[in-house]
């Protein structure tokens, strides 16, 4: 017996108008986000927006966070639906820049040097480099 695509991707018993209008909640590439928010947007569903998500902390740049952004970028950037990618942060913070009590032997000159775990910036140059079809937006400022 044929399954409903709908029954396989929202098992669920919600009504259907419910599962229509949700926002498409990702786990992109079966990752599970603890410290951003992705979603996919727009009437064709091809905005990529990528919300930073830890606002106790205003959105600080740990290690895990860069590392889920790196995931996300890359696989919204292999996704040839998507034609634009928004990176956004909380009511209160874009971000509050790097993680200064995850990395506390850290200190701002260090950071400085190079040693600021930066993949967004690898991740973006990369990018650049490559033949991407994807715009790039920010939205917010650093704090
Ligand atoms: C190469 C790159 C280098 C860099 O990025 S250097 C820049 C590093 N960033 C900073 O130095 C900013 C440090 N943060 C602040 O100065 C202040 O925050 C703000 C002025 C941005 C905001 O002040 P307020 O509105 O009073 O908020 P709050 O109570 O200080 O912070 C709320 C919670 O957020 C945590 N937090 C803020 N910034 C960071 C950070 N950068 N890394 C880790 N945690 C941060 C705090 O500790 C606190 O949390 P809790 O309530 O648990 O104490």
């Amino acid at each position: 017996m044929a399954v409903p695509l709908r029954a396989l991707l929202c098992p669920t018993q919600a009504p259907a108008h419910l599962l229509l209008r949700a926002p498409a909640r990702l786990c992109l590439a079966g990752t599970q986000f603890q410290y951003l928010v992705v979603e996919k947007k727009g009437e064709k569903q091809n905005v990529g927006v990528i919300q930073l998500n830890h606002p106790k902390a205003l959105n600080a740049l740990c290690d895990g966070l860069m590392n889920e952004m790196n995931q996300a970028l890359n696989d919204f950037e292999d996704d040839p639906h998507i034609g634009a990618i928004v990176i956004t942060g909380s009511e209160k913070a874009f971000a509050a820049g790097a993680d200064i009590k995850g990395d506390a032997d850290q200190n701002f000159p260090g950071m400085l040097r190079g040693q600021f775990p930066c993949t967004l910036e690898q991740s973006l140059s990369g990018q650049e480099a490559s033949h991407s079809s994807c715009e790039w937006i920010f939205s917010g400022q650093w704090l």
